[in-house]
């Protein structure tokens, strides 16, 4: 699902009035009931509805929401911000006023704010994709006494919460705080940072019909990975396939102390597909690995503690994909043998945790790993990697600036993942919860990630669909076992689940 500019929202909505045609103001009647209808849905006649309406046309969908709550027996009232308005703005005023007179109310200054009765329900249609600038004077005081009154009252935020730019940082400035967002049509870039996470609430995208030429035909940089193209990217596996169809992995882990995060890797990995999967861990993880995982086979490293030598016997001949790191640790052998691991393979691998940490020492080897390879770097391992930004959105731009740079695809990972591709797009992952934020968690999308490319999937079809698969099993998890209770090792149990249910 593509994830449109509040520029290209606006050309959206005006190719859809020349296209579909439609009149502007019947647009808005359309996104209007999508919201009515939802709020129908979800809270009984007996909630009296605030509306707080802005002057432009997020504003006159809250006018237009008044009238059809009204039409269908609720209480519902508008305070309108006065002042130069849209003409659908004020074509709604003057339909409202017409069909409901006295139900709206002036709004200049913060002491006319309405008083909230107990069951009230307020909503939030001041700003939309409209906003210009950060709200400032009396108005940031409208939307701080919104959000002094969230405690008692349901705050519904119509297409943003207002004070939210679609596009760009809203950091320290005032912004709604709701409970519910209802979001027309697509999602925004705002809704997928975690800077934002307070402002949204539970975001509903309600379909308004929106022209469907403008949006399959318009180009986009930022997308939201949904169940059709992950069905597009997933092969099934071929009846006549033998393990030396779907490739061998081979994964890199594990320290004295660290082997359970080689186990985890080798474990998800042989979950998620590969033919084979080989373990290169340091001495002291031989039987920990051959008795935790006998389906996977073992080299062990010439050292007892970390891997020394692991750059020795392996060619693209041999292993089909290498995902390195967990639980390598960052000792300076470790360092070497990487160094020479990237001198000599030439194949896409997947790198994580301290591979990433040695690298972020030694910053002239990402420019020795192979083009189309996956870096999964946490928030952490990435500000040790690229350095840190002022927000999220900047980090973003950074993100993707080094994936083009590189020829590498980078995993910022977190709620909304985000994969930044070398041709510049990015692709926000939906699945995964906070139940995941538990130790062990990444050394499975290690080996999930090393399984898709050792069975011959594309870099980019990898990442996505390992990606999204990682967040499902982890859902399922979460769903049997609860965020708090469930463990990395619950997330490749119900890998099977995501594989029969996910795709
Ligand atoms: N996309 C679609 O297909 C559809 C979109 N629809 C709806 O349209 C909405 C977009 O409407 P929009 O373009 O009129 O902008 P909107 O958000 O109302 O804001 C503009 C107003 O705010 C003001 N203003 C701005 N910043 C300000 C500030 N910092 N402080 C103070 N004032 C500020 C600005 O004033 P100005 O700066 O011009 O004086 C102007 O009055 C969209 O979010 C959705 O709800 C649906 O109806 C139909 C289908
Ligand atoms: N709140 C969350 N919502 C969705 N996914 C999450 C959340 N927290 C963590 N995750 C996922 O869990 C994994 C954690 O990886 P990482 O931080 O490397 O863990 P570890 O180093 O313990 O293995 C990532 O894939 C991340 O996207
Ligand atoms: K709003």
């Amino acid at each position: 699902m593509k994830i449109f500019s509040a520029a290209q929202i606006r050309e959206a909505d005006a190719y859809t009035i020349q296209h579909e045609p439609i009149s502007s103001v019947d647009l808005m009647e359309r996104a209007a009931a999508a919201c009515t209808g939802w709020i129908e849905d979800h809270f009984p006649p007996a909630h009296p509805v605030y509306i707080i309406c802005g002057k432009g046309n997020n504003g006159g969908d809250g006018l237009a929401i008044v009238r059809q709550l009204l039409e269908k027996g609720y209480e519902a009232n508008a305070w309108l911000l006065t002042g130069n308005a849209s003409a659908d703005n004020l074509a709604n005023q003057a339909r409202l006023e017409q069909r409901f007179p006295g139900h709206i109310h002036p709004l200049n200054d913060v002491q006319e704010f309405p008083a909230i009765a107990a069951d009230g329900i307020i909503i939030d249609a001041l700003f939309g994709t409209g906003l210009n600038k950060p709200v400032e004077g009396w108005l940031a005081g409208v939307i701080h006494r919104i959000n002094d009154l969230r405690t008692r009252h349901t705050v519904i935020a119509i297409d943003m919460p207002s004070g939210l730019q679609a596009d760009s940082s809203s950091l320290h400035t005032p912004v709604v705080q709701a409970h519910y967002t209802l979001s027309f049509e697509t999602y925004k870039l705002a809704f997928m940072l975690p800077e934002n996470a307070v402002f949204g609430g539970e975001i509903h995208v309600l379909p308004i019909g929106l022209h469907p030429d403008f949006l399959t035909q318009t180009p986009a940089r930022f997308h939201l990975t949904d169940q059709e193209t992950i069905r597009t990217i997933y092969q099934p596996r071929n009846p006549f396939g033998h393990k030396g169809t779907y490739g061998h992995a081979l994964l890199i882990a594990g320290s004295y102390g660290k082997i359970g995060a080689a186990l985890l890797a080798t474990r998800a990995c042989l979950r998620a597909g590969a033919g084979l999967v080989s373990a290169h861990v340091p001495g002291c993880g031989y039987e920990i690995m051959q008795l935790g995982e006998p389906a996977a086979m073992c080299v062990t490293d010439a050292d007892m503690q970390h891997s020394t030598h692991f750059h020795l016997d392996i060619n693209e001949a041999k292993y089909n994909s290498i995902g390195i790191g967990p639980g390598l640790g960052t000792h300076q052998q470790t360092a070497l043998a990487l160094e020479k691991l990237l001198d000599n393979y030439p194949l896409p691998m997947v790198l994580d945790a301290d591979a990433l940490n040695i690298i972020s020492v030694y910053p002239y080897l990402l420019y020795k790993i192979p083009k189309g390879s996956l870096l999964t770097p946490h928030p952490k391992e990435f500000e040790r990697l690229f350095g840190a930004t002022a927000n999220q959105f900047e980090r973003l731009d950074l993100l993707s600036r080094k994936s083009v740079e590189t020829g590498l695809y980078i995993l910022l990972k977190g709620r909304y993942s985000t994969i930044a591709c070398p041709d510049g797009s990015l692709y926000f992952n939906p699945t995964g919860n906070a139940g995941m934020a538990t130790g062990g968690s990444g050394d499975v999308l290690t080996g999930i990630l090393t399984a898709m490319l050792a069975q011959g999937y594309t870099p980019k079809a990898a990442i996505i669909l390992g990606v999204w698969l990682h967040g499902y099993a982890g859902d399922l998890a979460a769903a049997r076992l609860s965020q708090e209770a469930m463990t990395a090792g619950d997330i490749i149990h119900h890998l099977g689940d995501a594989f029969l249910q996910g795709i």
